[in-house]
């Protein structure tokens, strides 16, 4: 094997959890229990489904492998331990648990069912052989596969209350009594190399599958006695599973526990390979291989649940308590694990968060009876997955070491055996052989609790160790944050430093400023004073000179006296002669205007009168030819419409010959048709006549059949005829409808009437029919009387039909007349039509004759009015123009006369302002004139402030400015050996 993979299989790695779920039992099969487990083991995950307040609630766990109802041994075995035993054969130690409920199939699991039929056929297992025989295959296989020199070694122990007993013992010890074989527990003692062992626990070597197969059956049978016996010496012994509870009180408990397997069984397989070096050294390879069936695990729940009980009851299975406990210890990281808490965790610490590699298998039954028991086999389980170990491979030993300590051993037992075969060793009596062994016992007891007391104080050295290391980081941590603040400090200190010469610095330029500020305040002062001094001065000049300012005020009043004249009188005047010139202006331009005015109206009207004059013209031609075409074209289309109406009266008139004719023609034929009819009518009484002859004849024979037999004929006879001579009236009636058409209503009218006289006949003659028959059913009495009414009636029919052809007569007759009458009116209306046309051509033509001369007429005095119109005009034209000569000599003469008038009035307006003007006259209280004593430029100019560069300069001399840090150069340029105020 590579160092590599070694090395990676060396790793931390968690715990492997399985779920195994068993099927219902015939119990809770007879019991119909519900079940509440669900796997699916492709997701590997298990749902338990609980009812909480009517609520049906599912938890679901993971695992790393589910087998559900329906896995097989062979399943199990192959999918989860196959790897397992493989690398138990690369020289690992493994262990597997088996956990869970009592009944859940833990044994099952682990030895299974048949070990009797351990061998099978040709060497195979059965299918319901458990891990323990199916690993002993695996491993026996593989090593006689390999061909190499092993070693196989077994033990097997009992663990039950807190005392081991060997499975394995020699069949001798059997034969001790019971009390002497109960005491016959083994003692756990420290191997001083970390680990544990057993003393005197027996190690079977084996060399085959077949021999394991036998001492695992004998251990088995041995622990299944033990059970047996304890059952039958508490007496206690319950019968039935189903009263689980786990609130019955203590002593039921207590009971149940008696009834349930209790001890927990340890089959151990060591496995010694031997292997060859290259440099042909020979290597001892070792694995072990532990095969746990725990007790049932309500136990420990229970336990849990009541420890303090379980304590006083005699710490019954203390063991699963502590494995539960050290499962949480390892789970939760606790400082503390309690392995020497119990033999169990003492025999399996190396499994439990050591090298070893470890796969508990936890089994859960499916029925809701043990559905709290499941849940807490599942919350333990899901929560020992969370335990590490970390794997190591057995260090392999050199063939002649092991040798060695094998001669060594046998040295010492021989010795041994020399000792008891000989008798000399130390012989005590058996009372103090078992005190010396209780003292023994008392003191291996007391070593193992110093050994957990030290274990405890080495755990605790350990936290401190741990504790001061943390303390020692948190120290060195401190310092280097000290010397890092000691640093900023530095850095600080040398900021302040800059920023309190800063300070300074800006402390003097205000001092400079307060300085600068303070002279500028003084020339302020000097100025003001100045400033008084000149105003005093002024005001008095000021008040010399106010009679200056009278007289200098009356002169202005006086000037503005004579100017408002001045003003006022060209005013005046520009006023006037502006009035002047604009009357005259817009008269001037009115007549200019006027005249133009005029002078384009007559121009444009003459214009006018011309150019209308030869459109009228024009216009009266086309009038008049247009008016000629029309009257031409009119005449021409009168002649053509008098021809078609000519043209279509003598068609309409041959038209309404034809119609006449082809109506008398109709009318004769109607007159023969109804002759016809008269004659059949004439045919239709002989028959009749006939069958009643004929009737009369049957009636004689009284033979009733033929009687109604005739009856019968005779009225198909009738309604033959009657139809037939309906058929004929209908054809004439409608040939002569269609032929007479819309002009011929009221003969539809005769003929409806005809059709109604005939379809009475027809109606009354069935009626009679009917009646005949029915008289003829009746009997002969009425016959008489029906002939009577049957001649009546046909009578009757013979008259209408006489009144219908005098009907036609009639109607031939009135459509004569109306023919003739039509054609009578159509001849005068075509006539009259002829004559209004003539009459209307003769009137047109009269018309047109009128118009023309109208037109002509018109177009004469038109062309004359035009002439006198032109003359006229001409005429006032000619007047116009005189009158705007007259016009603008007299505009001439107007402005002549505005020239003197404008002379005049200047005249009077200058007359006006000589009277009006008045001239200024001296007082003589004037004052002299004064000068003031100013004070000159250069004495103000000495008052103003120095400039700003020398009042610093100044400054700076008087305060120089001191560095608290280095000297600066000055901020005033002065000579080396410049002295410094
Ligand atoms: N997977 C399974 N398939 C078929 N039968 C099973 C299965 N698991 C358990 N059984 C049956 O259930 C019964 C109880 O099983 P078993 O004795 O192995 O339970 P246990 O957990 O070892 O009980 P205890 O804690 O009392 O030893 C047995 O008869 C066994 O045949």
């Amino acid at each position: 094997m590579s160092t590599t993979s070694r090395n990676e299989k060396e790793k931390a790695v968690n715990v492997q959890v399985l779920l195994r779920c068993r099927p219902f039992n015939e119990d809770e099969l007879r019991s119909n229990a519900p079940q509440v487990i669900t796997c699916n083991e492709f997701q590997r995950e298990v749902a338990v489904s609980q009812t909480i307040a009517g609520k049906s609630i599912d938890r679901v766990f993971t695992f790393d492998k589910v087998f559900g109802p329906s896995a097989k041994q062979k399943d199990l075995y192959e999918q989860a331990i196959v790897p397992i035993v493989n690398e138990v054969l690369e020289g690992f130690n493994c262990t597997i648990f088996a956990y869970g409920q009592t009944g859940t199939g833990k044994t099952y699991t682990m030895e299974g069912e048949s070990r009797k039929a351990k061998n099978g056929q040709k060497g195979q297992l059965p299918s319901d052989a458990g891990v323990i025989p199916r690993a002993v295959k695996q491993i026996f296989d593989t090593l006689e596969c390999q061909n190499t020199e092993y070693s196989v070694k077994v033990t097997f122990l009992e663990l039950y209350n807190e005392e081991i007993t060997d499975l394995l013992a020699p069949e001798e010890l059997a034969k001790i009594v019971l009390e002497e074989k109960q005491k016959k527990t083994l003692p756990l003692m420290e191997d001083g190399k970390g680990g544990v062992l057993v003393r005197g626990l027996e190690e079977e070597i084996v060399t085959s599958a077949d021999e394991i197969f036998s001492l695992l059956e004998r251990g088995s049978s041995k622990r299944r006695t033990a059970e047996t016996l304890l059952n039958k010496q508490s007496r206690l012994k319950l019968s039935s599973t189903s009263s689980l509870n786990l609130r019955i009180p203590i002593l039921v408990s207590l009971m149940i526990f008696l009834r349930l397997s209790r001890s927990h069984s340890l089959f151990s397989i060591t496995i010694h390979i031997k292997e060859a070096t290259p440099e042909g050294e020979e290597l001892i390879k070792c694995g072990k291989l532990n095969l746990v069936d725990l007790a049932g695990s309500e136990n420990i729940s229970r336990s849990g649940a009541r420890e303090g009980r379980a304590r006083e009851a005699g710490e019954i299975n203390k063991s699963l308590l502590t494995l539960g406990r050290v499962i949480t210890a390892l789970v939760e990281h606790l400082g503390h694990i309690p392995y020497r808490d119990s033999k169990l965790t003492r025999l399996l610490r190396d499994s439990l968060g050591g090298r070893t590699k470890t796969c508990i298998i936890a089994t859960v039954s499916p029925s809701v009876h043990c559905l709290e028991e499941t849940l807490s086999t599942l919350d333990y389980a899901h929560r020992a997955k969370n335990i590490k170990n970390r794997p190591e491979v057995n260090q392999k030993m050199m063939k002649s070491t092991l040798i060695k300590d094998l001669y060594g051993e046998i040295e010492r037992l021989k010795a041994e055996v020399y000792a008891t075969r000989e008798k000399v060793g130390v012989y005590i009596p058996k009372e103090r052989y078992y005190q010396e062994e209780a003292e023994r016992k008392a003191m291996a007891e007391q070593i193992e609790q110093m050994g957990s007391l030290l274990e405890t104080s080495q755990k605790q050295i350990e936290d401190l160790q741990c504790k001061y290391d943390n303390q020692l980081q948190h120290s060195v941590d401190l310092s280097k944050k000290l010397d890092a603040t000691e640093k900023s400090l530095d850095h600080t200190s040398k900021l302040l430093s800059t920023v309190k010469e800063e300070l300074q610095q800006a402390q003097y330029k205000i001092k400079e400023k307060e300085f600068i500020i303070a002279e500028q305040r003084k020339s302020e002062n000097a100025l003001a004073h100045q400033a008084c001094v000149l105003r005093s001065d002024l005001e008095k000049s000021i008040q010399d000179n106010s009679s200056l300012f009278s007289k200098i005020a009356r002169e202005d009043q006086l000037n503005s006296a004579n100017r408002n004249v001045v003003n006022k009188f060209q005013a005046d005047l520009a006023n006037k002669i502006s009035n002047l010139c604009s009357v005259v202006a817009t008269s001037v331009e009115r007549q200019n205007m006027h005249l133009q005015s005029v002078e384009k109206l007559c121009n444009s009207s003459q214009d006018f009168h011309e150019r209308l004059l030869v459109v009228v013209e024009a216009e009266a031609n086309l009038i008049f030819n247009d008016l000629q075409a029309t009257l031409s074209n009119y005449r021409g289309e009168v002649a053509q419409f008098t021809r078609e109406l000519r043209e279509r009266f003598n068609t309409s008139l041959n038209h309404t010959k034809d119609i006449s004719c082809y109506v008398f023609e109709l009318l004769d034929k109607l007159m023969e048709e109804s002759q016809t009819l008269q004659r059949h009518s004439s045919m239709a009484h002989d028959v009749q006549t006939e069958c009643i002859d004929e009737f009369e004849k049957a009636f004689k024979d009284h033979s009733r059949s033929e009687e109604e037999k005739l009856m019968a004929e005779v009225a198909t006879l009738l309604s033959n005829h009657l139809h037939r001579q309906e058929e004929l009236v209908d054809a004439r009636l409608s040939g002569f409808r269609d032929a007479a058409l819309e002009k011929k209503v009221f003969m539809d009218k005769h003929i409806s009437s005809v059709e109604r006289v005939t379809a009475d006949a027809k109606r009354k003659w069935e009626e009679f029919s009917m009646q005949a028959q029915h008289y003829s059913k009746e009997g002969s009495d009425f016959s008489s009387a029906k002939h009577c009414r049957l001649e009546v009636i046909l009578q009757q029919c013979a008259n209408t039909i006489e009144t219908a052809s005098q009907q036609w007569k009639k109607v031939h007759e009135s459509v004569g007349e109306m023919s003739t009458k039509d054609v009578k009116d159509i001849d005068e209306l075509v006539r009259e039509a002829l004559k209004n046309n003539e009459q209307h051509e003769a009137e047109v033509n009269t018309a047109w004759m009128l118009a023309a001369e109208d037109a002509k007429r018109m177009s004469s005095d038109m062309i004359h009015h035009f002439d006198t119109v032109k003359e006229n005009e001409r005429e006032s034209i000619s007047g116009v123009v005189a009158a705007l000569e007259a016009h603008s000599a007299c505009l001439q003469h107007l402005n002549d006369n505005h020239s003197g008038l404008t002379s005049e009035i200047n005249r009077s307006a200058e007359a006006t302002f000589q009277q009006d003007f008045m001239v200024y006259e001296p007082t003589g209280e004037t004052p002299v004139r004064a000068v003031p004593d100013l004070p000159s430029k250069g004495t103000i100019e000495s008052l103003r402030t120095m400039p700003m560069d020398a009042l610093l300069e100044e400054f700076r001399e008087n305060n120089p400015y001191e560095s608290t840090k280095e000297p600066k150069p000055s901020l005033i340029p002065r000579s080396p050996l410049a002295q410094l105020n």
